[in-house]
């Protein structure tokens, strides 16, 4: 869980390589990193500049006379910091640099360089390369930083699959300006499962032990109730349930559209690129915030206990949250979504509703009202209703301001919370849809019942949690609300004698939850005290402290 200082060579090094590097580059980089010949990592982020890639200060110089790049960080902030497993693990990596060619400053490129000789594994001269320090969490991860002293690596390390640079420096342009951005477009394609797996952990955790836990009563009675029983339990827990299944669906679609793209590309299709790119950014910020605030609620949902770190769940939040910010801030993310959302209100304005992706297409179909009682479809409905009015709301104080002469970049900043919203609810509903279309999918129709039970109570939830945007321009009366927030008790309720099934249904072994509270047999109070006697602070009896600092304060006599 603390991370594994390899694990940026399988998550973005290799995948990189594979979707930037030519076919003839990879006959020589590919299998070696496969096999572990060489590990490398992905530097991009520098200690000035991780958001905004156009003002990276990494330079690789073209130097025609040597067919060489000469790479260079040539001020403090120009250092690479923070990719993970740079500062000691990898010997190569994949760095992004600003790429000059006869003076021309072409943006951010890839390049394969070595960083450490492969037999001493000493950093080669003109690098300087080490650790940034303990984190949050992901301790056992070495990010790291990265300086270049005009280091030269020959001309055929530029990866080379969608631009070249030939040897008399001419430039080929690859066929989409943003190409090179793949191996981030990659992760956050993945990313939906992967935290998903986060939330599962934390709930796995939660679920269990609040089954084991006995606090208070419900009714009076012999034995007090298990805390899983109280109502506030099942509604800080079962929704993120229901969650942590829908990311996992959403999450299957974006790899397979990622590995779809893959191959388009191949083709010289790129069509799919900014479809892609919108969803994944906009579904990687609600999916790592949602699954931060989860674990959080399922720490607490453990009272003191989940406080412990024998709880385990702490941990989990700290790699989880990490989310947030790595592959694109989250703010920052949601805003790539909104520009993608603003350009669909433009066409449907220009008459263009025709040319919307599927995706986009409902926000030029206006509802004018919904029948929940009718099921789920009427569920979805809503939620685009409350997608399609936060978009064309946002968009339209957009236009405005832009209309009244502020300029482009002013009128979006000064309209960027409400287009954060609206792509927040525009991602909402594209996890309630996959999650709908799964289920539906299920063929073992006992589970396809427990999981249709799932999916009521994450709409109904959803849609109580939106409700605000629903009700400004009474699409939705207070009497359907009710109906609503009655559907969500009758699901907690409906759910709660599953839910211990559907948290072991993902099968984390204990190795893998590492959590006294989450253990499979349930055995949490002996383990607890074991575990606590275990701590290097029980070691003795009376500590070295007490004869430094204890007994000369308890026999002054000031
Ligand atoms: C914020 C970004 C995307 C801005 O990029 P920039 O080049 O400055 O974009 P422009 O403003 O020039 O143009 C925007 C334009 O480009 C489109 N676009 C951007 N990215 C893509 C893409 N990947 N695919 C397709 N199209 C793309 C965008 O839609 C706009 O189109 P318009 O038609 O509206 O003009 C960029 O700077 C960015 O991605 N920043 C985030 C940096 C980031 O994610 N870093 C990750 C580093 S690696 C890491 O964190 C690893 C973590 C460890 C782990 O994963 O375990
Ligand atoms: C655990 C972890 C692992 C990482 N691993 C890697 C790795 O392997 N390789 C790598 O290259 N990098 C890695 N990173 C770096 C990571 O990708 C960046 O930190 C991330 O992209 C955010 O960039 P930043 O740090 O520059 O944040 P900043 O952009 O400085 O963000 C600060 C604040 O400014 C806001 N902001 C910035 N720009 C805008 C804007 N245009 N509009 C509105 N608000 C804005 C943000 O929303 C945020 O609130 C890792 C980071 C972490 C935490």
């Amino acid at each position: 869980m603390e991370g594994h200082p390899l694990a940026l060579h399988d998550v973005m090094f290799i995948p990189a390589l594979v979707a930037q590097a030519s076919d003839e580059q990879n006959k020589k980089w590919l299998r070696r990193a496969q096999r572990r010949e060489i590990v490398g990592c992905y530097a991009q982020t520098e200690l000035g500049h991780g958001s905004n890639l156009r003002k990276l200060e990494t330079t690789a110089t073209y130097d025609v006379s040597t067919q060489e790049f000469v790479l260079h960080t040539p001020q403090i902030t120009s250092l690479k910091w923070w990719p993970g497993g740079l500062g000691k693990s990898s010997n190569y990596a994949v760095v992004v640099a600003n790429m000059i060619v006869k003076e021309k400053h072409l943006g951010p490129h890839s390049f394969l360089v070595q960083l450490r000789d492969e037999i001493t594994h000493q950093s080669l001269k003109g690098i300087t390369v080490g650790d940034i320090g303990p984190k949050l969490s992901f301790n056992a991860i070495d990010n790291g930083f990265l300086g270049f002293d005009n280091y030269r690596i020959p001309r055929t390390n530029l990866l080379m699959r969608h631009s070249r640079v030939e040897p008399d420096g001419t430039y080929v342009k690859p066929p989409h300006a943003k190409i090179n951005y793949s191996a981030m477009v990659r992760v956050r394609s993945h990313m939906a499962t992967g935290q998903g797996n986060f939330l599962a952990q934390a709930l796995t955790i939660a679920v269990r032990y609040s089954t084991v836990r006995r606090q208070g009563f419900i009714e009076s009675g012999e034995q007090e109730v298990k805390v899983l029983d109280y109502q506030t339990q099942q509604h800080r827990l079962f929704p993120s349930i229901a969650k942590a299944y829908a990311f996992t669906f959403a999450g299957y679609e974006t790899i397979r559209l990622y590995e779809q793209l893959l191959k388009e590309v191949d083709t010289g299709n790129v069509s799919l690129m900014a479809d892609l790119h919108a969803l994944t950014s906009g579904l990687k910020s609600v999916v790592t915030h949602q699954t931060a605030q989860g674990i959080e609620q399922a720490r607490m949902a453990c009272g003191g206990h989940g406080y412990s770190q024998a709880s385990y769940i702490s941990e989990i939040f700290g790699v989880a949250v990490g989310g947030c910010t790595y592959e694109g801030e989250n703010m920052v993310m949601l805003l790539q979504l909104a520009r993608y959302l603003v350009k669909s209100v433009e066409q449907i304005k220009a008459g263009e509703s025709g040319k919307l992706g599927p995706l986009v297409a409902y926000l030029a179909v206006k509802v004018d009202g919904v029948d929940l009682e009718k099921g789920v479809e009427e569920y979805m409905k809503a939620f685009q209703h409350v997608s399609r009015l936060q978009t064309w709301k946002a968009s339209e104080k957009f236009l405005k301001l832009l209309k009244s002469g502020e300029k482009r970049e002013v009128a979006w900043n000064k309209s960027s919370v409400e287009l954060t919203r609206a792509s927040r609810l525009h991602t909402r509903l594209y996890i309630a849809e996959t999650f709908k279309r799964s289920v539906q999918e299920v063929a073992d129709p006992r589970l396809k019942e427990v999981l249709t039970d799932l999916l009521h109570l994450h709409v109904n939830y959803e849609l109580l949690d939106m409700a605000t945007y629903a009700l400004e321009d009474g699409f939705l009366s207070s009497s359907q609300l009710d109906y609503v927030r009655d559907q969500l008790y009758f699901y907690l309720a409906k759910i709660r004698p599953n839910a211990v099934s559907l948290v072991d249904s993902w099968e984390f072994s204990d190795m893998q939850l590492r959590s006294v509270l989450g253990r499979r047999d349930g055995n949490v109070y002996e383990n607890l005290v074991a575990w606590a006697k275990a701590s290097p602070l029980n070691k003795t009896d009376v500590l070295p402290s007490v004869e430094k600092y204890l007994k000369p304060m308890m026999n002054s006599k000031l």
